[in-house]
C-alpha cells in the first residue's frame, strides 16, 4: 500500500473517512472548527491531533472538510499537504486578522487577492519572486459570498507575519520595544496598500499555487492597529462568525461552478 493511500501522519485522516471531499475550510484555530461545521448537514468529527481538528459535513449533498492549521506557516504547510495527498484541491482560509488602513472597522472582513510573503515556509515552496496569489475563482466566490451576504468586506493584498507580536509591529510587549530593524514595517505596508497582518495566508496561497492547486483566505477583523494593539477576546469570537458566513456563501458558488 503506498504511503498516500494510508492515514497521513499528522492529521490523523485516510481517504476514506473524506468520503471524496475535494474542499476544505481551514480555519487556524481548532476551536472554531465545530463551530463551522455546525453551519453545515451532518457535522462529524473526524480527528484531532496537535494543532489539526477536523470535521466532515456536508453543504447541498457535497462533503466539506473543515480542519484547523494551527498558526503560522510552517503547521498549515503540513495541513495543506497532507489534505492534498487525501484529494483535496480547493482550500478555504476561514480566520481573524489586524487591519492597518484607518478605513477598516472593527467586524468588516478581509478577502485576499495576494499575500506579503514575510513567511518562512513558504520560500520552501517557491522563490521568493514567486507571487502568493489567490486563485481566481476562490477570490471571486468569497466576493460573491460576501456581497450576498451582505458584509463589509475589503478586497487586496495581505501581509502575513510569521510573529504575531515584533513582526506586527506590537510595543505593548514585554520588551516594551520592537527591534529596530522591524520598527515602520507598519507604515510602509500601509503606504503599500496592504490592508491587514495574519500569519498564514503567504504559505498557503505559494504552496497551493505551486502545486496547482485552488486557495483563498477570508478573515474577519477584530482589530484595528491604527487604534490597538491587543484585540478584544470577546469581540475575536463574535467576529470570527463573519469570515464564516462568507466563506459558506462561497462554497454554494464554488460547488455551482464545479
Ligand atoms: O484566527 P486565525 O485563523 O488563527 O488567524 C489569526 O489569528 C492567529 C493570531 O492570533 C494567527 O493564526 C492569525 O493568522
Ligand atoms: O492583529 C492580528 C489579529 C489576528 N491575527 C493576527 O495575526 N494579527
Amino acid at each position: 500500500m503506498s504511503k498516500i493511500e494510508s492515514t497521513v501522519f499528522h492529521l490523523g485522516l485516510n481517504k476514506e473517512v473524506l468520503e471524496g471531499a475535494k474542499i476544505a475550510l481551514i480555519p487556524g484555530d481548532p476551536g472554531r472548527v465545530s463551530k463551522i461545521a455546525s453551519y453545515m448537514d451532518n457535522p462529524k468529527p473526524l480527528a484531532s491531533n496537535r494543532e489539526y481538528t477536523s470535521y466532515l459535513a456536508y453543504i447541498e449533498g457535497t462533503p466539506i472538510v473543515v480542519c484547523s492549521t494551527g498558526i503560522g506557516g510552517p503547521s498549515t504547510s503540513i495541513a495543506v499537504e497532507e489534505l492534498a495527498q487525501l484529494g483535496i484541491d480547493t482550500f478555504i482560509r476561514i480566520g481573524t486578522t489586524g487591519a492597518i488602513q484607518e478605513n477598516i472597522e472593527i467586524g468588516d472582513v478581509i478577502i485576499s487577492t495576494g499575500c506579503v510573503r514575510l513567511d518562512g515556509a513558504s520560500r520552501h515552496f517557491a522563490p521568493l519572486e514567486y507571487p502568493a496569489v489567490a486563485s481566481y475563482d476562490v477570490l471571486n466566490a468569497l466576493v460573491t459570498g460576501a456581497k450576498e451576504a451582505n458584509l463589509t468586506h475589503h478586497v487586496g493584498v495581505s501581509a502575513s507575519s510569521d510573529t504575531f507580536y515584533p513582526g506586527q509591529e506590537r510595543y505593548d510587549t514585554f520588551r516594551k520595544d520592537v527591534p529596530l530593524h522591524m520598527q515602520g514595517k507598519i507604515k510602509l505596508w500601509q503606504q503599500l496598500h496592504v490592508l491587514n497582518f495574519e500569519m498564514e495566508g503567504a504559505t498557503l496561497f505559494t504552496q497551493a499555487a505551486s502545486l496547482g492547486l485552488r486557495a483563498g483566505m477570508v478573515a474577519g477583523v477584530i482589530v484595528n492597529r491604527t487604534k490597538a494593539e491587543i484585540p478584544d477576546e470577546v469581540m475575536a469570537k463574535k467576529v470570527e462568525n463573519n469570515g464564516i458566513t462568507v466563506a459558506l456563501a462561497a462554497l454554494k458558488t464554488l460547488i455551482a461552478g464545479k
